[in-house]
């Protein structure tokens, strides 16, 4: 099958609540979709978001890398070969790992349909014992005011989450409050995920964890407790701390991967599809994760259902990954899409469509 025509369009889907982290405050998912068509009809589709401010891709980056870089690179290659077709993305535009996961999740949707198969089937490690049908995602409670945040979390509760992702980075003293605060609502069986985005120093992030190890507040684990580019300081708190600790803005490829495992500059990885360029190189991390032992989180970025569905096929078919931060769909008002893996709060089940199962995309899209 033919690679026959690629299109965009965009998609506009307002928050439930304005989403904060250490780094940023959005209202609504902006992000680009992706459909490609082979030469026998076949719909594949994606998307990626324009996160800036942790992969320097813009609207107009992403657009611009696809339209005249990837698609005139793998127009007309043949979909059997995918490696050779993943390979021609990768080289004909340096990182831009968006613009190119958007592509290869659609590329993986493809490929996955032409099958029949559903695409976790697929990408199972071949312990399909381990295949899962369900998986259980956290929900995020952004960074705000402490009583604003743990009335998000009693919430999320209500909501049936029963694991919550809480950001902090805002000043370790008041974030040791915002975590006590938020446990004393909660409760001790509720599991607590701690994410820095950065936000602290190295100080700080081993005082702030230590703070909350002596206060017993039971933290499932810290991600990434200072800036990406200190990798000497996410080996320092790792070493320093009892509290796992995850690399998120760290690890984009699988080069930085294995370097963070094999140099224990954090105890688990986050993967998130927009850091990795898509499903090809997320594959890589996750083969390499397993040969050093290391759990895996799939993590998303402020993205709607058709690549965080992409995320969930990839946790599904992966026993490495241990943990799903796939909420995008949850945080979003509405859900303008048709089919594919169904998100009912904290619960994602896998169906067994073929591809990504992503079969109503309410987007106009243009030709390029
Ligand atoms: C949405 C997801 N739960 C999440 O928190 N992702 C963030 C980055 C999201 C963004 O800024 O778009 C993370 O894990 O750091
Ligand atoms: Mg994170």
């Amino acid at each position: 099958m033919k690679i026959q025509e690629i299109a965009i369009g965009y998609i506009s889907i307002p928050l439930v609540t304005p989403f904060k982290t250490a780094l940023r405050t959005v209202d609504s998912v902006n992000d680009l979709i992706v459909k490609i068509t082979t030469d026998d009809g076949t719909e594949g589709f994606g998307e990626a978001p324009p996160t800036a401010v942790i992969t320097g891709d813009t609207k107009e980056s992403i657009e611009a890398a696809i339209r005249y870089y990837i698609a005139p690179a793998i127009k007309g290659m043949d979909l059997e070969d995918l490696p050779s077709v993943m390979e021609k993305m990768e080289h004909c535009i340096a990182k831009n790992t968006s613009a190119k996961a958007a592509v290869d999740i659609a590329l993986y949707d493809l490929y996955a349909k032409l099958q029949k198969r559903p695409l976790f089937r697929l990408l199972g490690d071949g312990k399909s014992d381990k295949l899962k049908t369900e998986l259980e995602t956290d929900l995020t409670i952004s960074v705000n005011d402490t009583e604003e945040m743990v009335r998000d979390s009693i919430s999320a509760i209500e909501q049936g989450f029963r694991i919550l992702k809480v950001k902090v980075g805002k000043g370790g003293e008041k974030d040791v409050e915002r975590i006590r605060e938020i446990r004393r609502a909660v409760g001790k069986d509720v599991v607590i995920r701690v994410d820095a985005n950065q936000g602290w120093t190295r100080e700080e992030a081993v005082s702030t964890i230590r703070a909350m190890e002596k206060e017993d507040l039971g933290i499932e684990l810290v991600e990434q407790p200072v800036s990406y580019h200190d990798f000497k300081g996410m080996q320092y708190v790792t070493a320093s701390v009892e509290t796992k600790i995850l690399a998120d803005e760290s690890v984009f490829s699988y080069e930085d991967a294995v370097r963070i495992m094999e140099e224990h500059g954090a105890d688990l990885i986050n993967i998130k599809l927009m850091k990795t360029g898509g499903i090809h190189e997320a594959v890589r991390i996750c083969d390499a994760a397993e040969e050093h032992g290391i759990s895996c989180m799939i993590g998303c970025m402020l993205e709607s259902k058709v690549s965080v569905s992409a995320g969930a096929h990839l946790a599904a078919g992966r026993s490495i990954v241990t943990m799903a931060d796939l909420d995008g769909p949850s945080l979003c008002r509405e859900d303008p899409y048709r089919g594919g893996p169904k998100f009912s709060g904290s619960k994602i089940s896998m169906q067994e469509e073929p591809g990504i199962g992503i079969s109503h995309v309410p987007v106009e899209f243009v030709m390029i």
